[in-house]
């Protein structure tokens, strides 16, 4: 019974929820503190643990806030510099200097790594880059970046480390050493993008390798390779590559390879609806933004301004221009179509004549598409050879791969689209054939067959 009279009454509690009993409010916790004060209902008070837990989490969640914030500021950039821009994406892993420039394979092994990077594929993108690195994979003495393609010329610099490099002779002594610092940090970072062996690595990462292998590969000298088909275009690569490696007796190779300019434009084209999952565009709407675009600028004036503007693209500003205002202006081209530039892509003179302006010329191997399909044998020995690899042969099997093949239904190019982009390309193909023999890079390939085939 006394214990009942001790029960509160459902009033009590009402009451008892209304306003607290306890008078010091300084020592209660805030949930009941809040209580009496509704405006400042939720704000935390520090003082105790669950004031502190609200705290904590208000805090997590403005830092939340504000690194999404970055990310999609990141992102907006990204976008809005396009394809031929820089960014910075290096990692803390990627910004960790090697110790030294042979990878160490566990206690005692080593293997011998160049200090220059072997060999770049350079491009140009969709035009079989996959299937040559492949190749080289299957080569016993050839090493891969860590990432499949490791863009470190496109978006691995950050614009202000780069700019420096690229501005024209810096006097005073500080500049100067400050400039080879900086050469040196980023031929660090360079190397860092192949991995560091150790003996149960395997250069395909699928963890098959035994150590047995790794102690074979001991003191073995081994080569490297980099397969970005995006260091084609941007302006900046080749003169990255030029300011990276001039001064050093060895320089990596530069291998390009390059497809009728209409079938690439599809591909690149193909392989974009099937990423980007977006709404599906008509391809005659990208090519005619793009040739309005590269009018527009300037790039291609027409020879009747009445005529339909993509049967009569003949002309180039080309002798008006400098070659770096050029430059400047494709590349605002790519920035602005957000890499759906894919007609700009096929002007593979434009884009070569970079590479030969910053001395790369003797660096570079020019191969045409076709051929990896008709003489893949003959194409992988340029290959080895260019680099001065040990000779290897590949299984038939490999040799006919097709790989990358984009097996994605779309309808086939319209016949009228692909007549249209011959004409487009006809003057830009001339200028590649007659850019190719200017400097002794033809290679006996019948270029003029090649992009039309
Ligand atoms: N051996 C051989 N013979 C004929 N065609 C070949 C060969 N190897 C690759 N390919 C075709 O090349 C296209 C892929 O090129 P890439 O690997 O350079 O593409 S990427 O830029 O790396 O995305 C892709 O073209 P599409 O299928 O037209 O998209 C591949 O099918």
């Amino acid at each position: 019974m006394a214990a009942h009279q001790n029960l509160p009454t459902p009033h009590d509690i009402a009451t008892a929820e209304e306003e607290p009993i306890i008078k010091n409010e300084t020592e209660l916790p805030c949930s009941v503190m809040n209580r009496k004060e509704t405006r400042w209902r939720f704000l935390p008070c520090f003082d105790c643990s669950c004031g502190r837990l609200v705290g904590g989490v208000c805090l997590l969640i403005a830092v939340i806030l504000v690194l999404t914030a970055q990310v999609e500021y990141g992102e907006t950039q990204k976008n809005r510099l396009g394809a031929a821009s820089y960014w910075w994406t290096a990692t803390t892993e990627e910004q960790e200097q090697p110790q030294q420039f042979s990878c160490r394979m566990g206690s005692g092994f080593e293997v011998q790594l160049p200090q220059v990077p072997d060999l770049i594929i350079a491009g140009a993108p969709k035009c079989g880059t996959t299937t040559l690195a492949h190749w080289l994979l299957d080569h016993p003495k050839v090493l891969p970046t860590k990432k499949w393609e490791c863009h470190f010329f496109t978006t691995g610099i950050h614009p202000r480390e780069f700019e420096p490099l690229l501005e024209g002779s810096s006097s005073g002594s500080n500049r100067h050493e400050k400039k080879d610092n900086l050469i040196c940090e980023l031929r660090k970072r360079y190397l860092h993008q192949w991995p560091a062996l150790s003996p149960t690595h395997n250069k395909r990462g699928d963890g098959t390798s035994s150590s047995t292998r790794g102690k074979s590969m001991m003191h073995e000298r081994h080569y490297t390779f980099d397969k970005t088909p995006d260091y084609l275009y941007p302006s900046r690569v080749p003169a990255l590559i030029r300011a990276l490696f001039a001064e050093s007796e060895q320089r990596p190779k530069i291998v390009v390879l390059l497809r009728n300019p209409v079938e690439r434009a599809y591909s690149h084209y193909r392989m974009g609806q099937r990423m980007m999952r977006e709404e599906h565009v008509p391809f005659e709407d990208f090519i005619s933004r793009e040739i309005k675009l590269l009018r527009e600028m300037g790039l291609f004036v027409a020879h009747d301004e009445d005529s339909d503007p993509t049967t009569s693209i003949v002309g180039s500003k080309q002798e008006q221009l400098s070659l770096p205002e050029l430059d400047k202006l494709f590349d605002q081209v790519s920035d602005q179509l957000k890499g759906h530039n894919y007609l700009s892509r096929g002007l593979y003179a434009m884009q070569l004549e970079r590479w030969f302006r910053h001395g790369l010329g003797d660096d570079l191997l020019v191969l045409p598409f076709p051929y990896l399909e008709t003489q893949p044998e003959q194409v992988y020995s340029a290959i080895l050879e260019l680099v001065g690899m040990p000779t290897h042969t590949l299984s038939d099997e490999l040799l006919h791969k097709q790989f990358n093949y984009n097996n994605a239904l779309t309808d086939p190019l319209h016949n009228s689209t692909r007549n249209m982009l011959a004409t487009f390309f006809h003057q830009a193909n001339q200028d590649l054939v007659e850019l190719l023999e200017r400097h002794n890079h033809s290679q006996n390939y019948d270029w003029q067959k090649v992009l039309v085939e």
